[in-house]
């Protein structure tokens, strides 16, 4: 047993079901995660990875199951409580940075929106923040007041990570967050996506088609199909000796490209 497992787990989630008429995206689904550990989901398109993820965050409900969170009963709670959760202690990065950032408003402008939705209100010290976290994304400061309709993709990709991570959220949702860019780029991503979580100690949730992806950021892995999660474990040991069909299938697929 490894140090993270034996702590508390700050997520839970049991027994998570839910269905789009005759399909199950969802199909008795239990998991765990624990505070400074990344946890990958992957499987093929339509396994039910993003439908568990907005269930995971409360974005949607379940037919039956339970969610917590470090005790909270997540699918309880009231829409503002979530809301405030998902500006604090939560953070969520789509695919499309375009969901995630207000694009009218400046680099700087969007850090400092979240910044200011935890209480901060001194100027100089927003913008000096603000200033930080695009350094830490590798953006020039000297582009805080440019609004991100200006930035290229990655670009994009990387100050919605930033506005996510000013308020040190102990739990980040990531839903492909390099899906759509180029190969280079997504690797930079992943290197600066590896180096800040393994620095702030986050806890990740990350669905992703990228098996690459997942075997360079997280500690875990779970092998979805048809809404079931066929397998589960250490990442690599289930990249290494796969013991699903499935997740086989999957593995040798990609040493095969
Ligand atoms: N709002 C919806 N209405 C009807 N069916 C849906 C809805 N959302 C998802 N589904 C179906 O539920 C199943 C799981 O979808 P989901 O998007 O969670 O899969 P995924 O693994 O994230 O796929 P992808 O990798 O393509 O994003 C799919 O069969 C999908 O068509």
């Amino acid at each position: 047993m490894n140090e993270r497992s034996s702590k508390t787990p700050l997520l839970t989630a049991r027994d998570l079901t839910l269905r789009f008429g005759r399909i199950a995206a969802l199909d008795g689904v239990d998991l765990d995660i624990h505070p400074g550990e990344v946890v990958a989901i992957v499987g093929e398109s339509g396994s039910g990875k993003t439908t568990l993820l907005r269930v995971l965050s409360g974005l949607m409900r379940p037919d039956a199951g339970e969610v917590s969170y470090l005790g909270q009963d997540v699918l309880g709670m009231s829409e503002a409580a979530r809301r405030r959760l998902m500006r604090t202690e939560w953070g969520f990065v789509h695919q499309n940075p375009r969901d995630g950032l207000r694009m009218a408003v400046s680099a700087g402008g969007n850090i400092g929106e979240r910044l200011m939705a935890t209480g901060a209100r001194h100027y100089g010290n927003i913008r000096e923040q603000a200033s930080h976290w695009l350094t830490r994304v590798e953006i020039d400061p000297a582009r805080m007041d440019e609004v991100p309709a200006k930035f290229s993709g990655g670009m994009q990709q990387r100050l919605q990570i930033a506005r996510t991570l000013v308020t040190l959220p102990k739990l980040v949702f990531m839903d492909e967050p390099t899906g759509g860019l180029d190969v280079s780029v997504q690797a930079r991503l992943l290197d600066l996506i590896r180096a800040l979580v393994a620095d702030l100690g986050l806890a990740v949730l990350i669905v992703t088609h990228d098996i690459a992806a997942a075997r360079l950021l997280a500690h875990r892995m779970l092998v979805m199909r048809h809404g079931v999660v066929v397998e589960s474990g250490l990442t690599d040991r289930v990249l290494d000796d796969p013991q699903h069909p499935y997740t086989q299938l999957l593995v040798s697929s990609v040493l095969a490209a």
